[in-house]
């Protein structure tokens, strides 16, 4: 059994205090907590002065490739770089090969998850056989299978087809699932290369365009509110698409959206470096529609952070770029880029980073055990992180079995001291526990 009492450290960014870890809960919080004589051989004591305890932060949105691709990633070595990035679970997307379209698929994905134990997995299920976009998958049987699936999505292709995009809302209503749609009008997107506009036609890449995301985002607002149920937008990524889902909010429709790291940070003049470690699908878009998507974080409009961690071997990556693969890697750079574009900008508090990157991503997949608040008795999952530092990201260094960071030889503030899965250290010294 392991005991671990957390000395003086800041829940939430609020003053120091002590949390002691006991059975997989958080046993006590309070200032100076001493511990019995006849437990103290037995509990470890962390010095966590300076650093800040948030909640297990949760990925709505994660690439783990297994099976199928296991030379981009593994359920072990994609859960590895989750909880050195302070995750203490993600949500395994669906197109893997075979896709995760069946009980047995995602079955499967959830007991790689409990077998590697760096951190829990909750499996994706596709919402159309082979990801196809012509038939509803068995959404019913992934849902009352082991692994309890809730957040249904096609993530990689957009479900076009209005019709089946409908009978999937209505189908998971019978189980408060939730449909994740990766926003990309097809026909609009067609060869699509990099955000249309002028930089692409400079640059001789093909465009695509934000009203290919915008159209698709409406749309599946007003399906959603048809039929009175849950749609969640995938990687936001224009102003356009904030103020849709800011008006559908207004509606009192039950709509939640997701922005990622890169599309706070980047913006697509990297495209002019033909490097393809900044292509991405939705693409790196303006300056002006990183703004909206930060302003749209802070104003709660956009509800969760989400990775996006999409592994790609060299060989997909280190081409040319309409050779390449879409896809940057994301799990163990997410805190430090949120910390930099929102929390020391003072757009973002750091209850508010708990709020957008642990609670409702749990909320939105009906997690029960994460997404709690730093409490006595609830399940000790817990991420001790300093954000006083700053590293230089190397990409060697990462846990994920592939190497697509666009943020190698980036200096970035903080770093995640160490990760508590139901009490069990998962990280600690910023190593791998
Ligand atoms: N985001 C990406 O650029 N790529 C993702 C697919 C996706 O998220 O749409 C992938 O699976 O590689
Ligand atoms: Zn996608
Ligand atoms: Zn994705």
């Amino acid at each position: 059994m392991s005991r671990y009492l957390l000395k003086k450290a800041r829940i939430l960014g609020g003053e120091a205090t002590d949390i002691y870890l006991e059975d997989g809960r958080i046993f006590a919080i309070g200032s100076d907590l001493a511990v019995a004589d006849a437990i103290a051989p037995e509990v470890e004591v962390i010095d966590a002065t300076g650093l800040i305890a948030l909640p297990g932060l949760v990925d709505l949105h994660t690439h783990l490739r297994e099976p199928g691709r296991e030379d981009a990633e593994t359920v072990d070595t994609g859960t590895q770089a989750a909880a050195l990035g302070g995750f203490t679970a993600v949500h395994a997307m669906a197109n893997t090969d075979p896709v995760a379209d069946t009980a047995g698929v995602v079955e499967q994905v959830w007991r790689l998850g409990r077998e590697a134990g760096h951190c829990d997995v909750f499996p994706v299920g596709a919402v159309t056989v082979g990801l196809k976009g012509e038939q509803l998958a068995e959404l019913g049987a992934m849902a009352d299978s082991a692994a309890r699936v809730r957040v249904f999505s096609d993530d990689g292709k957009c479900v076009a087809d209005p019709v089946l995009m409908r009978r999937a809302l209505e189908y998971v209503k019978a189980f408060d699932g939730v449909v994740a749609q990766h926003a990309q009008e097809p026909r609009l997107t067609e060869d699509a290369q990099m955000n249309e506009g002028e930089l692409s036609g400079r640059l001789g890449l093909r465009g695509w365009p934000a009203v290919a995301e915008e159209a698709i985002i409406a749309r599946d607002c007003l399906l959603a509110a048809h039929v009175g149920s849950r749609l969640h937008v995938c990687h936001l990524s224009t102003a356009g698409s904030v103020e849709i889902v800011r008006w559908a909010k207004s509606k009192g429709w039950n709509v939640t959206a997701e922005a990622c790291p890169h599309h706070l940070l980047l913006t697509d003049e990297l495209a002019a470096t033909y490097d393809p470690i900044y292509k991405v699908n939705p693409p790196l878009r303006t300056a002006a529609d990183v703004e909206a998507v930060r302003a749209g974080l802070a104003d709660g409009t956009i509800d969760i952070v989400a990775t996006d961690h999409a592994p790609h071997p060299h060989e997909d990556k280190d081409c040319e770029w309409q050779a390449a693969a879409f896809g940057m890697l994301g799990l163990e750079t997410a805190l430090s880029i949120v910390q930099a574009t929102m929390v020391d900008t003072g757009a973002l508090t750091w209850a508010d980073v708990a709020e957008r990157m642990s609670y409702a991503p749990a909320r939105i997949g009906r997690l029960e055990d994460h997404g709690r608040p730093l409490a006595e008795g609830e399940p000790a999952n817990v991420v001790l992180y300093d954000p006083a530092v700053t590293r230089t990201v190397e990409a060697s260094e990462m846990a994920s079995l592939s190497r697509n960071t666009p943020y190698a030889g980036m200096e970035l503030p903080g770093r995640v001291v160490a990760t508590f899965l139901r009490g069990r250290p998962t990280v600690l010294d910023g190593k791998l526990a």
